[in-house]
């Protein structure tokens, strides 16, 4: 299970905007060790009231992340409930979640990009090892710990979120929203999630990551063009790059068995890694 918050060792700071049913806001927690009182800024993620017959779902994202820990899964302390509140108080990530600053920072180096997909691989790896289906895998739900800083050698890192309300919960038109990043299968099963919908939503997070932030199939009408998505067993605009392209469109192979395992995406992106600076060498000296 997970541990319980007393509403009283919590304040909220401001808001810092939402989720799908939820709000977040900064926030403190108070604990009292050994004789002292210690502070920890928090993220105070609430579960809107009006959609409080969720709550056993919004326990189980939090259950489900205190469970497990890995250097890549974002730290859950704990839960409170006040009323007709349900908090799930989380480490507060210093530079929040990867959809916004992937359409913040517009100048993101191609190893930059690599380096996050190989985290997201890898604690993707480490959930299926654990036999554990995330479900909700997107750049919103990867939160920035540390930003890059090529001068002092230092790379980014990534945590990946709860998965949120459970999408078995979630209204049609809800669901709707998580096209393409939920696979296919699943929008027709959404209550049995298996490992192979993790890597569809993995394809997806790492088009998005290369490109820039701009949703997939940004523009598109909702209900009936996205479903056409589907139904016509489209892709993604693919990447200029192949062998990167080969990747997201094996990940997002419409047949679940063509759809690589966690090891095989490692060693993908890892060949990834040495033919992107092959290609820039063979730019280079095309220069001279
Ligand atoms: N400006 C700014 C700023 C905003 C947020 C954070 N930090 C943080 N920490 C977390 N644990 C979770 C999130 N978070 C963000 N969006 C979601 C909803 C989708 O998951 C969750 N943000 C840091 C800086």
């Amino acid at each position: 299970q997970f541990h319980t918050i007393k509403y009283e060792d919590l304040k909220w700071d401001e808001s810092l905007g939402q989720g799908s049913f939820t709000r977040i806001f900064k926030g403190e927690k108070t604990d009292y060790r050994d004789g002292e009182k210690h502070t920890t800024e928090v993220l105070l993620k609430e579960l809107d009231p009006d959609h409080k017959n969720c709550w056993e779902s919004f326990f189980e994202a939090a259950s489900f992340m205190s469970q497990i820990s890995h250097k890549h899964l974002l730290h859950v302390y704990g839960v409170s409930v006040h009323g007709d509140k349900n908090i799930m108080v989380q480490e507060f990530v210093k530079h929040g979640a990867l959809d916004l600053y992937l359409k913040r920072e517009k100048s993101l180096s191609v190893s930059w990009k690599l380096n996050v997909a190989k985290q997201l691989a890898c604690v993707l790896n480490f959930l299926e090892e654990q036999s554990i289906i995330h479900g909700n895998i997107c750049a919103k739900n990867l939160l920035l710990v540390r930003e890059e800083d090529p001068s002092q050698g230092i790379s980014p890192f990534i945590k990946l979120s709860d998965p949120g309300i459970n999408v078995a919960m979630l209204g049609k038109d809800v669901i709707m929203h998580r096209i393409p990043w939920i696979a296919p299968e699943s929008l027709a099963a959404p209550d049995n999630l298996t490992h192979e919908c993790d890597k569809w939503s993995f394809g997806a997070t790492v088009w998005e990551i290369f490109n820039n932030g701009n949703p997939p199939l940004q523009g598109w009408s909702l209900e009936e063009v996205k479903l056409k998505f589907y139904e016509n067993k489209q892709q993604l605009p693919p990447s200029q790059w192949t062998e990167l392209a080969d990747l997201i469109g094996q990940c997002m192979s419409y047949d679940l068995a063509f759809r690589p395992s966690c090891r095989s995406i490692i060693r993908q992106l890892n060949s990834l890694v040495t033919s992107g600076n092959n290609v820039i060498f063979r730019l280079a000296q095309d220069d001279h």
